[in-house]
């Protein structure tokens, strides 16, 4: 039997996941990865060996209501009939937030649950996926240990004052802060950085992570120093559905002046806003480079622009900038949308080489810009593998 450690991402519009073999000397080496995307929209399944090898593709199309759950099933279905030989000996979850609680991941016990469950308030589209799948794998494997690895954990380290906001401190300290998502994420970027240039990852850094949720983290020598998401991952850059920074007047005038129960204003920032609401037309950004509709258009635009005004914030609270990093759905593949960030950040310095960009090479940036530009795809499954195992075992090399 050959020992392994499974690895689950549940994302708002995907669920990615890892099976990493253990080595010799216990460290993980992947085996199948594979994602189910368009979740909401129309999902699609694709699981391939770590050669790239085909191993299933599946479509369901255009099933907007099938749930993160149902779609578990599938996948639960076929690694039963096809992971002979594999003794999986833990799986590692990404868990969106983790309060003030949970600063580092952790074994998963009945009461941790509970706690967890108390914080889907604050991440409706992320956490009741991510503790669904922790439930169905405890009813399958009850005595399978399962590690919560959380979004917020990389952010706490950050300066006070990037965990503040500007209202009374009793509130702060029932735990009403800026928390930060993406940090597995960010994590891995910071490790892969530190491998691929050094002298960058030492310097002041902004990594934009541009999924279906989209955030930035400025990171100071690899530490998270600032981020644009707060208390939910509703702040900060227009995402597919959601509708980052907004005048917190409109949500009073929402409620108060237009009658809108709070449930109904959850769901109209959280779902129908982003790309969606301003495009009327998808929340996926390759669907709407398609499209020939001004308002489609409009909302691309609106993307780009919201995100190189929170990067000129970034800049601020890291009082200067030495390189950018682009990752996720967007951030690795769209050249276009990375295009039109770097032109509005002009004024910084930056400067893109455009076959390079066009290309989805590694480095994007002409040699003579002072702020380089690079693209790393990101691996949040290969980080939530790696604290597993230091769970499991004690910390890895
Ligand atoms: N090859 C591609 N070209 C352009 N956009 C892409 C590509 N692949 C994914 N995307 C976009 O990335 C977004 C999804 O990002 P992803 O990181 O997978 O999402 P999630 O936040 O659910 O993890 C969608 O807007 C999708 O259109
Ligand atoms: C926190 C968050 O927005 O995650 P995702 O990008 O996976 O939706
Ligand atoms: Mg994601």
């Amino acid at each position: 039997m050959t020992r392994a450690v499974v690895s689950l991402n549940s994302g708002s519009s995907s669920i990615k996941f890892g099976l990493y073999e253990l080595d010799p000397n216990g460290a993980p080496v992947l085996a199948v990865r594979g994602k189910i995307e368009r979740i909401g929209i129309s999902p699609r399944l694709s699981i391939r060996d770590s050669a790239g090898g085909q191993l299933l593709e599946q479509e369901w199309p255009g099933e907007a209501g099938l749930t993160h759950a149902d779609l578990l099933v599938s996948l639960f279905d076929w690694a039963s009939t096809r992971l002979t030989g594999i003794e999986v000996t833990a799986i590692g979850h990404r868990v969106v937030h983790g309060g003030t609680d949970f600063v580092s991941p952790c074994l998963i016990d009945g009461d941790i649950l509970v706690r967890l469950d108390r914080l889907c308030p604050l991440a409706p589209l992320h956490q009741p996926h991510n503790l669904s799948a922790i439930h169905a794998i405890a009813r399958i494997a009850p005595a399978l240990p399962q590690v919560a690895c959380f979004d917020t954990a990389f952010h706490n380290g950050r300066p006070a004052l990037a965990k503040r906001f500007a209202i009374p401190r009793a509130l702060h300290d029932q735990g009403i802060q800026r928390y930060g998502f993406h940090g597995l994420s960010y994590e891995y970027i910071a490790r892969r950085l530190a491998e691929v240039d050094a002298e960058m990852a030492a310097g002041r850094v902004i990594a934009a992570h541009l999924g279906n949720g989209a955030s930035l983290c400025a990171m100071s020598a690899g530490k998270s120093m600032d981020t644009t998401m707060g208390f939910t991952a509703l702040d900060g850059l227009m995402m597919g559905t959601r509708c980052g920074t907004i005048d917190p007047g409109v949500i009073l005038h929402l409620q108060a002046e237009m009658g809108m129960a709070a449930k109904d204003v959850e769901n109209l920032l959280y779902s129908r806003s982003g790309l969606l609401g301003v495009s009327g037309l998808s929340s996926d950004m390759r669907e709407l480079s398609l499209s020939d509709r001004p308002e489609a258009a409009e909302a691309i635009d609106l993307f780009t622009w919201r995100a190189a005004r929170e990067a000129g914030a970034l800049a601020s609270s890291l009082e200067g900038l030495d390189g950018l990093v682009f990752t996720a759905g967007i951030g690795e593949h769209h050249a276009d949308v990375r295009a039109r960030i770097c032109r509005r950040l002009q004024w910084l310095g930056i400067r893109i080489d455009d076959a390079a960009n066009t290309a989805n090479a590694p480095l994007i940036s002409l040699a003579d810009s002072p702020i380089k530009v690079r693209i790393i795809p990101t691996d949040e499954e290969r980080m939530i593998a790696l604290h597993t195992l230091s769970i499991l075992n004690g910390p890895q090399a």
